[in-house]
């Protein structure tokens, strides 16, 4: 068995074995230009070869700074937006469960994120949660200039000086950023912080194996050498396999299959809570790489069972628009026997001999013949476990089928044009100094009314 594994017996209904032959060809070509770097904006591919590629020096120096922060910080701030966030955040949960911060020990900071909203209450809320603790942060920018992160670092950083004084302050903060660009760079240098680089050739939402998310990963206590070496295993797995005997290429060809046949709508799901930030990963990794020219998949996600309770009735009985990718830990961290109970009121003894976990994975089972009968086609992506090995086969496995997903549908894979129009008008109405035209424009707009 590999580590993750792509069951498609929920497709049976909905895609015929010639149109996985037809797309074939196109998927492999699709996979050739990114492999190959002969693609569009190849230059951002560099995360296809990172899990045999990367700095061994800067590597041992991550785990260095994890140590040092796991002896003088009871909280680590992890500060980053989009990819600069959603990773980490996502590997904390996979592999700690949702109650990491609560289960407080000697070895391991409490990691909490900020910069990821502009929220202030949200923001006071966890300033006044650090206290007066110690605590140490870490802030995440690839460009160095994005306005949550910024925001969020001057706040933090004013904490820090206020209670440790600057020259301790600045030895609590590490940066992860350009290597040579950025206002965060710059400061960095200026400054003297620990610092750590996204490299030039991969993006945001491709990051998380790089120190984007290695360095909260490691701080967390998690092995970061085993997650490299289970995402080099999928490198090994996947990169050159031909797509029948490629789990990660076949997720791509049927998605797509299923996209251009109307399923416009893809649903992340799980029934571990733990893995709701798995979907939030795989969200902007999806959205931002194929959301493009007004086309690509739409994706969103749910966890179930909760969600069946509150979705449940949509899918099974909405627009016929949607699709399921549901992904599943074969062997669960725990698992929990139902105590028996002589007066049975509440029916539940014939699962008395049952785990949760049977009953969970059982669940899936009649939600998938409940859906696909429904006319929503499914499929499985089963992960071996919730290890770091596995984790870093996962990431990879998503990453190489989204951006195999962009080159297929002739769109670039690796830039995000679409996300700078609101930052423009918010620098506008903001008065950030250089936006005054904007900032006409927009009024001229807001006088337009209905007749
Ligand atoms: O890491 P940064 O440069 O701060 O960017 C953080 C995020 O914001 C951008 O607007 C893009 O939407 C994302 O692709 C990126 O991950």
């Amino acid at each position: 068995m590999k580590r993750v594994e792509l069951d498609t017996k929920g497709l049976k209904s909905f895609v015929q074995s010639n149109e996985l032959k037809e797309i074939a060809p196109m998927v492999q070509t699709a996979r050739d230009l990114l492999v190959h770097g002969t693609g569009v904006e190849a230059k951002m591919g560099d995360w296809v070869n990172l899990p045999e590629e990367y700095d061994p020096v800067e590597f041992d120096r991550i785990k260095d700074a994890a140590r040092d922060i796991q002896e003088n910080s009871d909280v680590l701030v992890v500060i980053g937006i989009g990819g600069s966030y959603l990773g980490a955040k996502m590997a904390l949960d996979f592999l700690h469960g949702s109650f990491f911060n609560l289960e407080g020990t000697d070895k391991h900071p409490q990691i909490f994120f900020a910069g990821n909203t502009i929220s202030p209450a949200y923001t006071a809320d966890l300033l006044r949660v650090i206290g007066d603790r110690d605590f140490s942060v870490n802030v995440i920018s690839k460009s160095g200039t994005t306005t949550e992160p910024a925001m969020a670092f001057r706040i933090f950083k004013e904490k820090l000086i206020e209670k440790y004084g600057e020259e301790e302050a600045n030895k609590r903060i590490y940066v992860t950023t350009d290597a040579k660009k950025g206002a965060l760079h710059d400061e960095a240098i200026d400054q003297g912080y620990t610092s750590f680089v996204i490299p030039d050739g991969i993006g945001g939402r491709y990051s998380v194996l790089t120190p984007v998310g290695l360095l909260p990963i490691a701080a967390s206590g998690a092995n970061i050498d085993d997650l490299m070496d289970g995402a080099h295993e999928a490198q090994v797995a996947l990169k050159d396999a031909p797509l029948y005997e490629n789990d990660s290429l076949l997720y791509a060809a049927f998605r797509n299959i299923l996209y251009r046949k109307g399923y416009t709508n893809e649903i992340l799901e799980s029934y571990e809570p733990h893995l709701r930030f798995l979907a939030e990963w795989w969200k902007q990794l999806a959205g931002e790489t194929e959301g493009k020219n007004y086309k690509g998949i739409y994706p969103s996600s749910a966890i179930f069972s909760t969600d069946l309770h509150s979705l449940g009735q949509y899918i099974q009985e909405g627009m016929r628009n949607l699709m399921e990718t549901v992904v599943e830990i074969k062997q669960p961290a725990s698992n929990l026997g139902i105590p028996a109970n002589e007066e049975n009121l509440d029916g539940l003894k014939y699962l008395e001999n049952t785990t949760m976990d049977e009953v969970n994975k059982t669940a899936r089972e009649a939600v998938v013949i409940a859906h696909t009968n429904g006319g929503v086609p499914n499929m499985l992506v089963t992960a071996e476990d919730n290890s770091e090995a596995t984790l870093g086969y996962l990431i990879y496995f998503f990453e190489f089928a989204i951006a195999v997903s962009g080159y297929l549908n002739g769109i670039n894979p690796f830039n995000q044009p679409g996300v700078e129009d609101y930052k423009q008008n918010m620098f506008a109405l903001l008065g950030k100094p250089g936006y005054e035209e904007r900032r006409k424009e927009i009024q001229e707009q807001d006088n337009e009314k209905f007749h």
